[in-house]
């Protein structure tokens, strides 16, 4: 067993794995980030253990404890943020502006709920019966399995493992395999932040074997996943299995609409920032654009121009825009899409080839496809990559029918100059998430987040909300 440095928090020690993994940064694969460990099942279930142990002590923690630990980790993280960014960048290859942004905002989150921890009230309520009273209160849930996915390396983290914390819940935390530096990173800061020996676990590892020890042992008794349908459907048939909560966040194939009465430097901002910042890599992209007769010509023009002059090139490097995509499946599954896109008769407008830079890396000129239809199969399946598709539309009912003609529902934009429109729009949006006359993707930290449809399953996360997922609810009733 080799002697990695960035070993598994377990139980307040730091634990090597029974083997370990390298991180390779995505903007140049010579670069080592470093060498994290992996887990096997038995140390999970040591992980899962520790936690057990400590859920009735951090259960009953006082509010000040917790906020008190949140509020450090959360200062720690912003104070630190330029360092944490770009190793963030390093990692998964967005660009440093991105990766900064990205921790700041993590530490906000943490910062949040640092403040909620001291919030949690309940309800008083009259009985239908005489001399009885009702109390509503919420209580911790015990162990928390928290599955997180690469492309959010310490925002999705943070808005799990905070509410969690919070609400006096234990952790055991299994990060992507892509990105376990951010993930040791905040761990590292956690393990200082004063809580009490296996409330905080980090577990490193494959998902089949980590992930699968969460879903399979009975004491934990929730799961927060992030990640593809496809493993969402696992967590959540292993949970119906075994009685635990669950809760999915699976991914959109949002659309962004534009109507004829748009301001058309709004709108192609928009479409760049939700289609192809952070390479495309957010369950929130906008990958369908939906336009309106009127205003295709100039908006196809005006974008085609605009994804042309994208820079791409190193995460690191001041001035690049888009940042390489994540890995080599995922540049293949990219590829494969255009390909296809091609093949069902979608035109290329722009972009779709590799890009050959100085250093290695795993670059893709964003691609946006016009005179789509949304029946092709590129715009019903979730790519996650920098590619976006024209689909024409009549007027606004048309573009609004296109819009929720999809399996997904997470997040729905719409621009226009038209209140009328805009107001419909909100109300009638099959989406957890609308948005007017700005990007699909890129949202605030202290309000729900979540979707519909094929997108999620259960409570939704952040904010205030956050609360139905991490607690249990009991009702007492007393005679005094
Ligand atoms: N909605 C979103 O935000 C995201 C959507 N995706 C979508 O998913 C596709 C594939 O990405 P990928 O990272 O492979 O997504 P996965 O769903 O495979 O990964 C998400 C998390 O689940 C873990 N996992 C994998 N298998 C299991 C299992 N059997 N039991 C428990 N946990 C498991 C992964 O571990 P590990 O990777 O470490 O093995 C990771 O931590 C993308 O192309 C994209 O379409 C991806 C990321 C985020
Ligand atoms: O758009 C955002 O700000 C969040 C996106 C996200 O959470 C995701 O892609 O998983």
């Amino acid at each position: 067993m080799s002697q990695t440095s960035h070993a598994n928090f377990i139980a307040g020690q730091w634990l090597q794995g029974s083997g370990e993994r390298a991180n390779i940064n995505p903007s140049d694969t010579n670069d080592l980030v470093g060498h994290y460990a992996q887990a096997d099942a038995p140390q999970t279930e040591r992980a899962i253990a520790a936690a057990h142990a400590a859920a009735p002590g951090w259960a009953m923690s006082t509010p000040q404890q917790r906020a008190d630990a949140l509020d450090r980790i959360g200062s720690e993280i912003l104070a630190r943020k330029d360092e944490l960014g770009e190793l963030l960048s390093r990692e998964e290859g967005k660009t440093r502006p991105e990766g900064v942004g990205e921790v700041a905002r993590a530490g906000a989150i943490f910062k949040f709920f640092a403040q909620e921890a001291l919030r949690q009230c309940g309800d008083k309520l009259a009985s239908v019966r005489p001399g009885v009273e009702i109390e509503v209160t919420r209580e911790p849930v015990g162990v928390v399995g928290l599955i997180t996915p690469w492309n959010f390396p310490i925002a999705i983290p943070a808005w799990k493992i905070a509410p969690a914390l919070a609400f006096g819940n234990t952790v055991v935390f299994k990060p992507a395999e892509l990105v376990p530096g951010s993930a040791w990173a905040l761990a590292e800061i956690i393990s200082r932040s004063g809580l009490p020996d296996g409330v905080f676990n980090l577990v490193m590892g494959p998902g089949s074997v980590v992930g699968q020890a969460l879903l399979n042992d009975a004491r934990v008794q929730a799961l927060s996943f992030t990640g593809s349908v496809g493993t969402g459907q696992r967590v959540a048939q292993a949970a119906v299995m075994r009685g635990a909560k669950f809760q999915l966040e699976m991914g959109g194939k949002n659309p962004q609409v534009v109507l004829d009465d748009a301001d058309l430097a709004t709108a192609v901002n928009c479409i760049i920032q939700g289609a192809f910042y952070s390479t495309g890599q957010r369950c929130t992209a906008a990958s369908r654009i939906i336009v309106t007769k009127g205003i295709y010509p100039k908006l196809l023009e005006a974008l085609t121009q605009a994804t042309r002059e994208l820079r791409v090139g190193h995460a690191l490097e001041a001035g690049t825009q888009i940042g390489p995509v994540v890995d080599e499946s995922q540049l293949a599954q990219d590829l494969r899409y255009i390909a296809l896109a091609k093949a069902e008769g979608a035109r290329l407008v722009a972009g779709g080839d590799t890009l050959t830079l100085a250093q290695p890396g795993h670059y893709l000129q964003p691609a946006l496809f016009a005179d789509c239809d949304n029946a092709m199969q590129h715009c019903r399946d979730e790519i996650f990559g920098p590619v976006a598709s024209l689909i024409p539309a009549d007027n606004y009912e048309h573009a609004l029918a296109l819009a929720n003609d999809t399996p997904f529902g997470l997040a729905s934009g719409i621009c226009t100059s038209s209140l009328k429109h805009a107001s419909h729009f909100k109300r009638h949006a099959q989406a957890g998430m609308v948005m007017v006359n700005l990007p699909t993707a890129g949202v605030d930290y202290h309000v729900p987040f979540g979707g519909r449809k094929g997108s999620s399953m259960g409570p939704r996360e952040q904010g205030s909300y956050a609360a139905e997922f991490y607690t249990t609810v009991k009702t007492s009733y007393l005679c005094p």
